[in-house]
């Protein structure tokens, strides 16, 4: 019996088509008016969308199309990667399952490759089973949710849609905890010692948190097995939380304002490393890489070193691989190899 077309779709958030004001005032302007990143209804929602029209898209583009621009490199890093890490898992599968046929696929929640118009297509050519990927460790309602929100959307407009998984979080997977291990092991070998691993997340809305979004808990959790797995003691890591934005209280600790008073406590050496960010980006590479170490250095730190977020990195792909093979039970027979069954048995 032949198998159903089989189709794997890694998404990731989006970024603009070009780092140019019109291209990231379209971007923002999705991005933005999503309810889930946005939230507030009634009057409230009327208000942020005049903020919104308003000031933020008249004069948020020129700034944010500068930062692009400082870190574009023919195209957004984001989507570099992105395509780069489909590549890399189409060919790990091929190599580790070669009867079966599954094909990767890229797609974005805002901009593109749009994650709507994948799924359509991938419906008319025929693919029946998709299993989507968001590369978001830790679940959000700001992030993971909206793309539950895309895939419910297309299937109430579609009769015979086909049968769709989503991954819904790997903040605690075994093989996330190891890559990012390795990943700090490798960087430290490579450089001067530091004082302090700081593990800073992307924020969001105090507010949400306490309405039931686990995403705290989901960074915290992640940073307590990392620091478990590298053996360190509670002075020599920290979770922060970054990339505020609008005058609402985010979670705290903040990544600038941490910055800027750990040297006046003595640590004067720091790397930084952003669990969240499965692919580096404007939040990573401008961000934490250029604006934060400013913030640190200005204040009397001496060393400051961003660890790249996981990307292509071997133990990144192994991890897909594994996502790949525990989410599709029962679509075909995607055996694990002894190797990876005593990897997953050996981090857990
Ligand atoms: C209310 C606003 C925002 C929430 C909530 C939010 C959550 C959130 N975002 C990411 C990951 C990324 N965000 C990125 C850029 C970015 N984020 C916001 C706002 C919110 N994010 C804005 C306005 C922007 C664009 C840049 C800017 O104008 O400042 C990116 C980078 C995209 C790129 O092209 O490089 C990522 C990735 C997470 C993980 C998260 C909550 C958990
Ligand atoms: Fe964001
Ligand atoms: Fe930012």
């Amino acid at each position: 019996m032949s198998q159903p077309k089989t189709a794997v779709l890694l998404v990731n958030l989006g970024s603009p088509d070009q780092p140019t004001p019109a291209a990231v005032r379209r971007y923002l302007k999705e991005f933005l008016s999503d309810r889930r990143v946005v939230e507030g209804d009634g009057i409230m929602r009327l208000v942020w969308l005049t903020v919104l029209n308003g000031i933020i898209l008249t004069f948020r583009p020129r700034k944010v199309a500068k930062l692009y621009a400082s870190i574009w490199d023919q195209d957004s890093p984001l989507r570099l990667i992105l395509n780069q890490q489909v590549a890399a898992l189409q060919l790990a599968l091929q190599q580790t399952s070669p009867d079966q046929d599954i094909q990767v696929f890229a797609a974005m929640t805002y901009g593109n490759p749009g994650l709507s118009a994948r799924l359509e297509e991938l419906t008319q050519a025929g693919y029946r089973k998709i299993l989507v990927l968001p590369l978001y460790p830790q679940y959000s309602a700001t992030t993971t949710a909206p793309i539950y929100d895309l895939i419910a959307r297309f299937q109430l407009k579609t009769r015979h849609f086909p049968d769709i998984r989503v991954v819904q979080d790997y903040h605690d997977h075994p093989l996330y905890i190891r890559a990012l291990a390795e990943s700090v092991q490798a960087f430290r070998t490579a450089n001067p010692k530091s004082d302090k691993l700081v593990l800073s997340y992307h924020g969001i809305p105090q507010e949400y948190a306490d309405k039931g979004d686990p995403y705290p808990e989901h960074c915290h959790r992640t940073s307590e097995l990392l620091a478990k797995e590298l053996g360190l003691t509670t002075d020599q890591w920290q979770t922060t939380f970054q990339s505020r934005f609008g005058p609402k209280a985010w979670l705290q600790p903040y990544t600038d304002k941490t910055l800027e008073k750990l040297p006046e406590s003595g640590v004067k050496r720091v790397d930084i490393i952003c669990p969240a960010f499965s692919a580096d980006c404007l939040e990573t590479l401008e961000e934490i890489a250029v604006e934060n170490r400013d913030v640190f250095l200005s204040a009397g730190g001496e060393q400051y070193h961003y660890i790249p977020a996981l990307n292509t990195e071997q133990g990144m792909i192994r991890l897909l691989v594994a996502l790949v093979k525990q989410n599709s039970s029962g679509w075909f027979n995607l055996a694990r190899t002894d190797n990876e069954q005593n990897e997953i048995s050996n981090a857990s």
